[in-house]
């Protein structure tokens, strides 16, 4: 299997205060990814390196081999909250980026369609729910039709039935876009249900296999291992 994003930072300051030092993590093609840790570690600062956006760090990024050298079309990203653009329509949002009008069109079409908001593509983000807006942020980081997708706590601000509609769609555009994902949780189970891989931040990085994802929510190991987790968090 290929490496689809491999991510090494020698060192990461603000200031004077070292954040993340010797952090090295591949992903492979198609795999998902969860890193969990305890708050302020680190899991977001070492997100934006892996997406080109922040470049203030010591280390490389690559992207299928190639070193990235800022934000790439080739790499998606979805914060916790939509950040929709309040006076433009769905569709536009989706579309924001888009250079070519009518190719634009056919595939904002395909992207509503596939995380089920067909129906509201000239609606403006006020008239969304919680869901439907981070469903909205989803088709969008899917527009420039990226090979990895990083998600930072993406699900956090929903409700808890809305959090497994959406884990489930993730999972669906996932397999259907061949992503490989990566995703910043606090949620174990989140990422014992979404995850082929967990990682945990803690100074250095610490791996937990819960097997090919998705398994079953509840499922007996993976309540043996939520427990190992826990134990290796330092919170
Ligand atoms: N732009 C910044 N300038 C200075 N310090 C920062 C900046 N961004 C983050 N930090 C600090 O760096 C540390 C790591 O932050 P980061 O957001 O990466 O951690 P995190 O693990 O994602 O935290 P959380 O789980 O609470 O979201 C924190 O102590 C934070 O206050």
């Amino acid at each position: 299997m290929s490496i689809a994003l491999d991510i090494h930072v020698e060192e990461k300051r603000y200031g004077a205060r070292t954040i993340l030092r010797d952090v090295s993590l591949q992903l492979q093609q198609g795999e998902v990814v969860s890193l969990i840790g305890a708050s302020g570690c680190g899991k977001s600062s070492l997100l934006s390196i892996a997406s080109g956006l922040d470049r203030n760090f010591k280390g490389q990024i690559k992207l299928a081999g190639t070193p990235l050298t800022g934000a790439s079309g080739d790499i998606g990203f979805i914060f916790q909250e939509p950040r929709l653009f309040p006076w433009l329509t769905v569709a536009e949002n989706v579309a924001f980026d888009s250079n070519n009008a009518l190719a634009s069109q056919r595939l904002v079409t395909r992207l509503l369609a596939e995380v089920g908001l067909q129906d509201h593509a000239h609606a403006l983000p006020k008239q969304l729910s919680g869901g439907q807006a981070q469903r909205a942020a989803i088709a969008r980081g899917l527009f420039t039709q990226p090979r990895v997708l990083l998600l930072d706590e993406p699900f956090s601000a929903v409700d808890a039935f809305t959090r497994m509609k959406l884990q489930d769609l993730l999972l669906k555009v996932a397999y259907q876009h061949k992503l490989t994902v990566l995703l910043v949780t606090h949620d174990i189970d989140e990422a014992l249900y979404l995850s082929d891989r967990i990682v945990l931040l803690d100074g250095g990085l610490t791996e937990f296999h819960p097997g090919p994802a998705p398994r079953k929510r509840g499922d007996a190991e993976a309540a043996q291992l939520k427990a190992a987790i826990f134990d290796s968090l330092h919170v």
